[in-house]
């Protein structure tokens, strides 16, 4: 069992799967506040989701292409410990906001080839750390499509890393073996609809990562 194996479970919505999640062992939970997204949480919710979590799990918001006024507000109101810029941010506007508000952030990426992650290596100084996901389709994020993973072997990773993109209960084992990454987030691979978090899913996904 790797119990050096971070987990984020994104796209939460109410607070029995919130509990499940941190109750299966999650380190990190993630709100999603993009309007277009089935998972998509006012700032106001994604606050009362927040007071829930208890110290020791981090409480992950999700924002995508967000203006620095929204951007401050949700950090103002939601209180995360980590801010996911999963759209087309710059690293020198991360930089700003990250520096403005002293909160983790992280960028996720969307990985085409092995290209898209030596030019990853402009977020460095800037981020805490890359989520390296499928290339956006319909939605920036959220698709439950994987990628290469092929891809990530033998990169000499300088930014600290996570893998996203249509992880599974199913799929999650073979991604960290193959990939060796320490950190793994899912989203729409958990659900029974899009948007509805499966209690079930969210523990065999949890069992399976912290197993692999
Ligand atoms: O979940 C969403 O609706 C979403 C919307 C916009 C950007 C990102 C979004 N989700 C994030 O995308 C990755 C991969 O998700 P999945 O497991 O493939 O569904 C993950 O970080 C989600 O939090």
């Amino acid at each position: 069992m790797s119990q050096s194996t971070q987990i984020k479970i994104c796209g939460l919505s109410t607070p029995e799967t919130l509990s499940a999640a941190i109750g299966a062992g999650a380190t990190h939970v993630g709100l999603v506040h993009f309007e277009p997204s089935p998972r998509h949480l006012s700032l106001e919710d994604a606050a009362r989701l927040r007071a829930m979590v208890p110290g020791g799990v981090k409480v992950v918001l999700l924002t995508v292409n967000a203006d620095v006024a929204t951007t401050g507000k949700a950090i103002e109101l939601v209180k995360p410990d980590v801010i996911q810029f999963h759209g087309n941010e710059t690293p020198e506007w991360i930089k700003v906001v990250r520096e403005k508000t002293k909160v983790e952030a992280w960028k996720a990426l969307g990985v085409k080839d092995a290209q898209t992650l030596a030019n990853s290596a402009r977020f460095e100084g800037a981020v805490d750390r890359l989520l390296f996901d499928a290339p956006a389709k319909g939605l920036p994020g959220g698709n439950g499509e994987t990628f290469r993973w092929d891809v990530l072997k033998g990169f000499d990773h300088r930014i600290p890393w996570g893998l996203a993109g249509g992880l599974t209960p199913d799929n999650v084992a073979d991604a960290i073996r193959e990939t060796g990454t320490d950190m793994v987030d899912a989203s729409s691979g958990l659900e029974s609809a899009p948007g509805v978090k499966d209690v079930d899913k969210i523990a065999a996904f949890c069992k399976a990562a912290f197993e692999a």
